[in-house]
């Protein structure tokens, strides 16, 4: 099988790829994350995992190089990692007692072949209304500070969570069942590999 190389340095990125069950390697992706004004969210986070996986696919002689990206987007606004708590809290306020989107971009690179495919899911997120004691309580346990749209579906921010539709690993950071039939386009299937490990 190719090696697999996860550009992330998202520690949820590597616990979510450890759940297919497939042997890989961090690689930390140095990248920019400013991006061209106005791009629609889907193209954003496409744009940004091509550029972490581009920016770790010369490290590497042969292999597959996965990369990730993922904003949440109320309203077709577009809300990224908060800077600092009152971000936080604004963003939380946008999201409380209504829908979203979590939008994560996906990227998978081939070397030598160089061949890759670029693609996203989308999943909503429904939150209950929440109260302003509730949000700066919240913002205070530092969780939300380096999560898109300032919450973590994993961790504490789970109980605001009213619903969801589509994959929930997607809001995590990384589409599983999206990833899982990209890789088996190259080749790679994680039921055959743990059948045969
Ligand atoms: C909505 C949501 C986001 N997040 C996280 C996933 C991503 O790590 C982060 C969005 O930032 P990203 O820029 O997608 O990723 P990152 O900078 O953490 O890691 P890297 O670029 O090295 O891969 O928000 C959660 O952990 N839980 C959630 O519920």
């Amino acid at each position: 099988m190719l090696p697999i190389y996860l550009a992330s340095s998202s520690p949820r990125r590597s616990m979510l790829l450890e759940q297919l069950g497939l042997p890989f390697t961090v690689v930390a992706p140095e990248v920019a994350e400013e991006v061209q004004e106005g791009l629609p969210p889907h193209q954003l986070v496409e744009t940004l995992a091509l550029r972490k996986a581009g920016a770790v696919e010369p490290s590497i002689s042969k292999g597959l190089v996965v990369a990730a990206d993922t904003v949440v987007v109320w309203q077709g606004k577009v809300l990224g990692k908060p800077a600092d708590a009152r971000e936080a809290a604004e963003m939380l306020s946008l999201l409380a007692g209504n829908e979203h989107e979590v939008f994560t971009g996906l990227a998978v690179m081939e070397k030598p072949s160089g061949r890759r495919v670029v693609t996203h899911e989308r999943t909503r997120v429904r939150f209950r209304p929440l109260t302003t004691e509730e949000i700066a309580r919240y913002v205070a346990t530092g969780e939300p500070l380096d999560k898109a749209g300032a919450y973590a579906a994993q961790g504490l921010g789970a109980i605001f969570i009213a619903g969801i539709r589509g994959c929930y690993f997607n809001v995590v950071g990384l589409p599983l069942a999206r990833l899982a039939q990209v890789l088996k386009e190259f080749g790679v299937d994680p039921l055959e590999y743990v059948q045969n490990n």
